[in-house]
């Protein structure tokens, strides 16, 4: 897909900012605080319905205004032209997709994808593991038709079985959301695992690029229960009594997990800080290259202040595996970088300062 526009109302800083992105490398420049990120949080929301900074009521919308407002542009895959906009005011939202309400911001987060590296992307691989979820859930929400309605059949079950829970029942009344979150358990986490296989060689490949010195990179899933030794609802059987003790499901895909192995290294802990990012960079370009293979065309990648996180050698090889893909790229700095030329030559370069963005 290829942003052509986008139009930004009171985000943050940005006030006003109207956007008209090249197909390639895009460098958006400008001092600290001026609004770069901002504009990056933008494009985030239309893709996950959510900042990579927190929801929109944690501080995304102008001081003093009542709402934001976007409105997208963009080429599909087969050049159609595709039209988002977007209310947002905290709570309340409205949106359009392609001149008609959109019913859901999953829908409209649907029809726009969108990768995004930042300064706090390497949680996906030092943080919690709710982030590698949401990374794996992401994917599969784009390339996988089945995976939303069982993503929600689990976490509707989930919801009602925590909700019994908490009212101390007697163990035998959790027999039929056991069976329930199970079914529905036992799909998501083959989901979820058969796309951990599929992306493993295409991360394997991309961390070859980054990281030769650590060998081979692999993938290990961790669904949320023993998975090898028994069938979830076995396992959520077993666990009864101590979910009821303490009142909630203390197993099953909503606890799932996965991790990058090299075989040169022990473990995740051994990874010095740099390793950590650019694990994370090549996680995120991986699930970029899977996308690719998967649908015919490259989502929007987004690269916010790649340079405070990665050496000159490293933030020219993802920037050159990424454009020689034909990939559209939002790439941010504090100063422009001396280094991009030739194949790395900024299609168009933008600076924004004090939430002005100008064309240059
Ligand atoms: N809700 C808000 N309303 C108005 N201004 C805000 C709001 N939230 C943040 N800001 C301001 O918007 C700016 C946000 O800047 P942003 O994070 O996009 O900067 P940046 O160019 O990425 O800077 P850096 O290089 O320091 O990361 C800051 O100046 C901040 O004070």
């Amino acid at each position: 897909m290829r942003l052509t526009r986008l139009d930004i109302r009171r985000l943050r800083c940005l006030q006003q900012v109207d956007f008209r992105p090249a197909p390639g490398l895009n460098l958006v420049t400008g001092g600290n605080g001026a609004g770069k990120t901002s504009l990056v949080e933008a494009i985030h929301l239309l893709g996950y319905g959510r900042s990579f900074r927190g929801r929109v009521r944690d501080g995304l919308i102008r001081t003093g205004s009542p709402n934001l407002e976007l409105y997208a542009e963009w080429l599909d895959g087969q050049g159609r032209t595709r039209r988002a906009g977007l209310r947002h005011g905290g709570s309340d939202w409205e949106a359009r997709l392609d001149g008609a309400p959109a019913p859901s911001l999953t829908e409209l987060c649907a029809e726009l994808a969108v990768v995004t590296f930042e300064p706090g992307s390497h949680e996906l691989i030092a943080g919690g593991a709710e982030h590698r979820r949401r990374f794996l859930d992401w994917a599969l929400f784009h390339v996988e038709p089945a995976f939303l309605p069982v993503w929600r059949r689990y976490a509707r079950a989930l919801k009602q079985r925590n909700a019994l829970l908490k009212r101390q029942p007697a163990p035998s009344a959790l027999a039929p959301w056991d069976r329930e979150l199970a079914e529905a358990g036992e799909s998501l986490s083959r989901l979820r695992a058969d796309y951990l296989d599929r992306l493993e060689p295409v991360l394997a490949a991309t961390a070859r690029e980054f990281l030769p010195e650590l060998g081979e990179a692999g993938l290990r899933f961790l669904p949320g229960w023993r998975r090898e030794d028994s069938p979830l609802e076995d396992a959520l059987l077993l666990a009864r009594e101590r979910d009821v003790a303490l009142g909630y499901t203390s197993l099953g895909p909503h606890r799932a997990d996965w991790r990058v192995d090299y075989v040169g290294l022990p473990g995740r802990e051994a990874l010095s800080r740099g390793q950590e990012k650019l694990t994370a960079l090549a996680c995120v370009l991986a699930q970029a290259r899977a996308f690719a293979a998967d649908k015919g065309e490259w989502p929007l990648v987004c690269l916010d202040d790649l340079a405070s996180e990665l050496d000159q050698t490293h933030r020219h090889q993802a920037l050159a595996s990424v454009l020689s893909s034909g990939a559209q790229v939002i790439l941010t700095a504090t100063e422009a970088p001396g280094d991009l030329a030739g194949a790395l030559a900024p299609e168009k370069r933008f600076h924004v300062e004090q939430g002005q963005l100008h064309e240059r």
